[in-house]
């Protein structure tokens, strides 16, 4: 669904250069429910605009669905934004008309676009399970289900690709668990590849993979251990939260390894490292004093 390869994005301002993606890689399977996690600054909402159409890459690959993002043309552009993929703010409930009900407001953009579609909108509403409230106006619903209605707007011109920025960042922690239960539910039901930009790391127990970015490149994974993936309850028996997943760095296309600092300290090792192969394994020791 997702091939990014070595992709540079820099904002030049006035006489001033940010280089936000520094040569990042990163696949996603069709399908995949995905996170991506990362410190302020570290350039998740950038990838998520380049992956979204908008805005262009610097240099590198990015293919998405099949389109070449960098070959596309500005009026391809604006189609692929309609066509392929659909965009979950923060605060998307702010773009939503509080005296319409749950109901209008779905049909509303498909208005604009020169479609009335009644039928299709209580589809939608059924799908966020919010069939019960379609009647309500938007100022009657809570912060979560106003959430649930700018899903169900973003599912409206039936998305390969779900793009989600800190969806739950203006929720409260019950609200924003139904909401991420809601893209597992879409994932599972209608095979969704979704992928969310969150600081929320309860994030990892719901979502298949985890990549974090660090200064524009993707720096390591937590992906769910096979066999964990169906239970929903939490760990498996006899296995704690963590155990459940695997964290993997990342190795980029030449080769280089992101290793986390925290772990770096713990062996008081900083620019060398002692690198060693044994059968199966390649061990790192800090270097000989
Ligand atoms: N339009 C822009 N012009 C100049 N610099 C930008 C622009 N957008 C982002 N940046 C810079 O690019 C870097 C990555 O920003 P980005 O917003 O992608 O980070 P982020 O990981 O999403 O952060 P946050 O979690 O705070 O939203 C930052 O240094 C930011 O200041």
């Amino acid at each position: 669904m997702i091939v990014c390869e070595n992709l540079v994005k820099i904002f030049k301002a006035a006489d001033l250069e940010v280089v936000a993606l520094q040569g990042l890689d990163l696949k996603v399977e069709n399908g995949e429910l995905m996170g991506i996690i990362g410190n302020s600054g570290s350039g998740k909402s950038t990838l998520l605009n380049m992956l979204g159409g908008l805005d262009r890459p610097s240099a590198g690959k990015l293919f998405v669905a099949g389109s070449d993002l960098f070959r596309l043309t500005n009026a391809e552009l604006v189609k692929y934004r309609l066509e392929t993929v659909g965009f979950v703010w923060q605060n998307n409930a702010r773009n939503l008309i509080p005296y319409l009900t749950a109901q209008q407001n779905v049909e509303l953009p498909m208005l604009l676009r020169g479609k009335r579609k009644r039928e299709r909108a209580k589809e939608l509403l059924d799908l966020v399970g919010l069939s019960h409230r379609k009647n309500n106006r938007l100022s009657e619903l809570s912060g979560g289900e106003q959430q649930r209605v700018a899903i169900a707007i973003a599912l409206a011109n039936e998305p390969k690709l779900l793009l989600a920025d800190e969806p739950t960042g203006s929720v409260d922690t019950r609200t924003a668990a139904m909401i991420l239960d809601l893209f597992q539910e879409l994932n599972r039901s209608i095979g969704l590849t979704v992928v969310i930009v969150t600081h929320d790391l309860e994030l990892a127990r719901k979502v298949d993979r985890v990549v974090a970015i660090r200064d524009g490149k993707t720096s390591s994974e937590i992906v769910r251990r096979k066999g964990a993936a169906d239970e929903q309850d939490g760990p498996l028996e006899g296995e704690s939260e963590e155990g459940a997943h695997d964290e993997c760095a990342v190795l980029d296309q030449a080769g280089r390894l992101q290793i986390p600092e925290e772990y770096l300290q713990a062996i008081g090792a900083e620019r060398k490292l002692r690198i060693e192969l044994e059968e199966d394994r390649i061990i790192l020791f800090p270097p000989r004093r």
